[in-house]
C-alpha cells in the first residue's frame, strides 16, 4: 500500500501532503496525498464536487491552502506565486489566444520568459511535433476543431519544460463520440513529453487509460491511491469498485466449502469463486456485471433477488436486482422470460473472494 500520509516535500515530482482547502466555512479537501513521480501521469478522479478541481488549482496556486504542504521538483512552492512554480496548466477550456496563430500561442511563454529566438523557435517546432500540429502551425484557434484546440493549449502549457503538467477535465469540453480516440491520442502525447502530469477527471474511463495511477476522491477525502490495477482488482471499499468499475463489494465469511454473503443468506461454493488477495484486511466478494447468472436453482448457492429495471442493451437485456438491500447487475439473454423477481447464482470463476494475505 502506497503510504498516504508521507509529510515530505522534498521528493522529485509533485508532492501534495495532508492537504486541506477551506472556501469560508466549507471543508472542500479533507488531508488529501498524493504523490507524482517525474514521468508518469496520476489522474485524480471522483464525483463531482469531491474537490478534483480544488487539489489541482491549490497546486498551480489559483486557490489558497488552508493546511498542508505541496512540493515540487524538490521545493516547497505551498505559498509561491503561481507564474513562479514551475506548473503547466490547460484549463478545462483551454484558453487559447483567439488572436495568435498556433505557433505564436506555443511560443508565448517562451517570449515571456525570454528566451533566445532561435531556441525559441526549435522548442516551439518540437512541441509542434509532439502535439502533431506542425501542418497546422499558422492557423488561428477559430479555425480548428476542439482536439486540436486541446493540442495547442497542450503544447503551449509544455513548450516551457514545467515540473508538472496539471490538466483540468482534458476531454470533456470534446464531443463524446471523439473522446475515446483522443484520449488515446493523449495517452500517447503524455508518455512522449516525459513530463510529470495530474489530471483531473470525473470520467473512470479516462482515469483508467491516462492514469499510471489513480487517486480517488470522495466528499474532499482521499480514499485509494494506486495503479489502475490495484484499484480494479482490489478496491477500498463498495465506493471504489462501484465508482471504477461498476463492481459490487460484499463483505463476505469464508469456510472451506466456500463463502458466506449477505449475512449468510447466499453460500457460494468453493468450485465457482476465483481468489484474489487484499491489502485491506476483510475477506470481500467482488462481482461485477458478468459474475452473475440468473438461475433455476433454489438452493442455498442462489439467491432471490427483484427486479428493479430491465433495459435492452443490444445482444441482451441487463436487470437491475435488488437481494436483501444489495444492488446488483446481471445480464440475460434477450429473449429470457423474466417474472418480478429471479435467482441469482455466480457464473462459475468469474466472482472474485478477495482474502487477505496470512
Ligand atoms: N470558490 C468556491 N467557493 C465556495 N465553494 C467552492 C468554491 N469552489 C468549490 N467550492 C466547493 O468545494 C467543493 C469541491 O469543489 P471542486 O470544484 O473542487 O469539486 P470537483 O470534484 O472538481 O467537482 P466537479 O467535478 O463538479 O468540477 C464543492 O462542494 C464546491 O461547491
Amino acid at each position: 500500500m502506497t503510504d498516504l500520509r508521507e509529510p515530505e516535500t522534498g521528493a522529485p515530482g509533485l508532492t501534495v501532503s495532508d492537504l486541506t482547502i477551506r472556501y469560508g466555512d466549507t471543508e472542500a479537501v479533507r488531508g488529501v496525498s498524493v504523490q507524482v513521480r517525474p514521468d508518469e501521469t496520476v489522474a485524480v478522479v471522483g464525483p463531482s464536487g469531491c474537490g478534483k478541481s480544488s487539489t489541482l488549482r491549490a497546486v498551480a496556486g489559483l486557490t489558497p491552502v488552508a493546511g498542508g504542504a505541496i512540493g515540487l521538483g524538490g521545493r516547497d512552492i505551498t505559498h509561491l506565486d503561481p507564474a513562479r512554480r514551475g506548473v503547466g496548466l490547460v484549463p478545462q477550456d483551454y484558453a487559447v489566444f483567439p488572436h495568435m496563430s498556433v505557433a505564436g500561442n506555443i511560443a508565448y511563454g517562451l517570449r515571456a520568459r525570454r528566451l533566445p529566438a532561435d531556441r525559441r523557435r526549435r522548442r516551439v517546432a518540437e512541441m509542434l511535433e509532439l502535439t502533431r500540429l506542425t501542418e497546422l502551425a499558422g492557423r488561428r484557434p477559430g479555425q480548428l476543431s476542439g482536439g486540436q484546440r486541446q493540442r495547442v493549449a497542450l503544447a503551449r502549457a509544455l513548450a516551457v519544460e514545467p515540473d508538472v503538467l496539471l490538466l483540468d477535465e482534458p476531454l470533456a469540453a470534446l464531443d463524446p463520440q471523439l473522446r475515446g480516440g483522443l484520449r488515446r491520442e493523449l495517452s500517447a502525447m503524455l508518455s512522449s513529453s516525459g513530463c510529470a502530469t495530474l489530471i483531473v477527471t470525473h470520467d473512470q474511463r479516462e482515469a483508467l487509460s491516462l492514469g499510471t495511477r489513480i487517486a480517488l476522491m470522495r466528499e474532499g477525502t482521499l480514499v485509494q491511491f494506486g495503479t489502475p490495477r490495484e484499484l480494479w482488482e482490489d478496491p477500498a471499499d463498495a465506493f471504489v469498485a462501484d465508482f471504477l468499475a461498476g463492481a459490487v463489494l460484499l463483505e463476505a465469511e469464508r469456510s472451506p466449502d466456500g463463502a458466506a454473503v449477505l449475512d449468510g443468506r447466499w453460500r457460494i461454493p468453493a468450485e465457482d469463486l476465483g481468489t484474489g488477495p487484499t491489502g485491506h484486511g476483510r475477506t470481500r466478494l467482488l462481482l461485477r456485471d458478468d459474475s452473475l447468472t440468473v438461475t433455476d436453482r433454489d438452493d442455498g448457492a442462489a439467491v432471490t433477488a427483484r427486479v428493479v429495471h430491465a433495459e435492452f442493451v443490444g445482444d441482451a437485456v441487463r436487470l437491475t436486482v435488488d437481494a436483501h438491500g444489495h444492488v446488483f447487475g446481471v445480464r440475460v439473454p434477450p429473449d429470457a422470460r423474466i417474472g418480478r423477481s429471479v435467482s441469482l447464482a455466480v457464473v462459475p470463476g468469474r466472482a472474485t473472494l478477495l482474502v487477505p494475505a496470512p
